[in-house]
């Protein structure tokens, strides 16, 4: 395994020399971390070295805080709100995320939830790439952090299936009871998304309903990253209000549908538009099938093979 050069972020594709940050919210249980997965897997990062990723991601609960004594025997009962915005240590997520944007390596702790507390011994390093998504129940919380995002997407969920998902979750990867899963959600996990976790979800670009299992959604999404990667295009700007005000809600099922207008950048626009005319650019052979959808095209052959494009 070998460093990235020094001049790394000089021919990583950026001229700005900026990585294009992606915050990935949304319900405990959503999808975040697998539509994140999904997303590595489709650009071809999932199995590369970490020196070598031009994508990486990085989990929000990396930044819980270090608890007080008192805290931390709440935790083991279950009776701490790990879902409340106090829980976090957002000064550290903030200096965190503008190393990253400075193009520094830096490390991120990895928590460990069956000691409720940041893992002494490990943490991870995470190199200047031209793509760095956080996902995390609060990422759009704190208006900080929330203003350095390129790109913000809300994975949308419902609530029984998220719950579905949390119990065995936590029983068989986080060393809790049924009991205790239950409590938490009813005391803590629910009322905390509701106050803090659902009103944030005005601030997204891209909604995601039914997260992981929504393809057109991931593959619009991919298709935007890969056009970041390969075509070389600046990182538009953040904090300017660009990527505000605009949102798309992806649904395979029922369309897209869109609601909201900004006068700069409309992000969720620039997506669908992206999109259309990368299908319209190929030449009938390799045109494919719309986004997700396994049917062939009217009047042309059948997808056959891959066109260098992610699918
Ligand atoms: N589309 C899906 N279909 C079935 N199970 C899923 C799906 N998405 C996620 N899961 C499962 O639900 C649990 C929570 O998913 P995860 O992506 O970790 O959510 P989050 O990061 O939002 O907490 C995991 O066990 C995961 O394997
Ligand atoms: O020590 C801890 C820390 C966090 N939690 C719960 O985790 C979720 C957030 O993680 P997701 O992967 O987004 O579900 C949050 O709802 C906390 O309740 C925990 O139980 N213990």
């Amino acid at each position: 395994m070998s460093e990235k050069p020094a001049d790394y972020l000089a021919t990583n594709g950026f001229e700005s020399k900026t990585p294009f940050l992606i915050g990935v919210a949304g319900g405990t249980a959503s999808g975040k971390s697998t539509v994140c997965q999904r997303i590595m897997e489709k650009l071809g990062q999932q199995h590369k070295e970490q020196t070598e990723r031009r994508v990486v991601c990085i989990s929000q609960d990396s930044f819980y805080r270090t608890l007080s004594p008192s805290e931390r025997l709440r935790a083991e009962r279950g009776q701490f709100n790990f879902d409340h915005p106090d829980a976090f240590d957002d000064k550290k997520l903030l200096a965190i995320l503008k190393d990253i944007l400075a193009g520094k390596k830096v490390e991120v702790p990895e928590y460990d939830y069956i000691t409720n507390s940041i893992s002494p011994h490990r943490s991870h390093t995470i190199y200047p790439a031209d793509v760095v998504l956080i996902e995390g129940i609060l990422v759009f919380y704190f208006p900080e952090v929330r203003e350095l995002f390129h790109m913000k997407l809300f994975v949308d969920t419902d609530s029984d299936t998220r719950l579905a998902r949390r119990v065995p979750r936590d029983i068989m990867e986080r060393g809790r009871d049924l009991e205790q899963v239950l409590n938490q959600y009813m005391n803590f996990v629910k009322p905390a998304f509701e106050e803090f976790c659902l009103p944030t979800k005005k601030f997204a670009d891209v909604i995601i309903p039914r997260g992981a299992d929504n393809l057109v959604a991931i593959d619009l999404i991919v298709h935007h990253i890969w056009d970041i990667m390969y075509k070389k295009r600046p990182a538009p700007k953040v904090a300017n209000g660009t990527c505000n005000g605009t949102h798309l809600e992806v649904d395979e099922g029922n369309g897209r549908r869109m609601s909201g207008s900004s006068e700069d950048t409309l992000m969720a626009i620039d997506l669908i538009v992206q999109h259309i005319s990368d299908y319209l650019r190929r030449s009938p052979v390799e045109k494919l099938p719309p986004l997700g959808i396994s049917t062939s095209v009217p009047g042309s052959p059948q997808r056959s093979g891959q066109s260098g494009r992610p699918h």
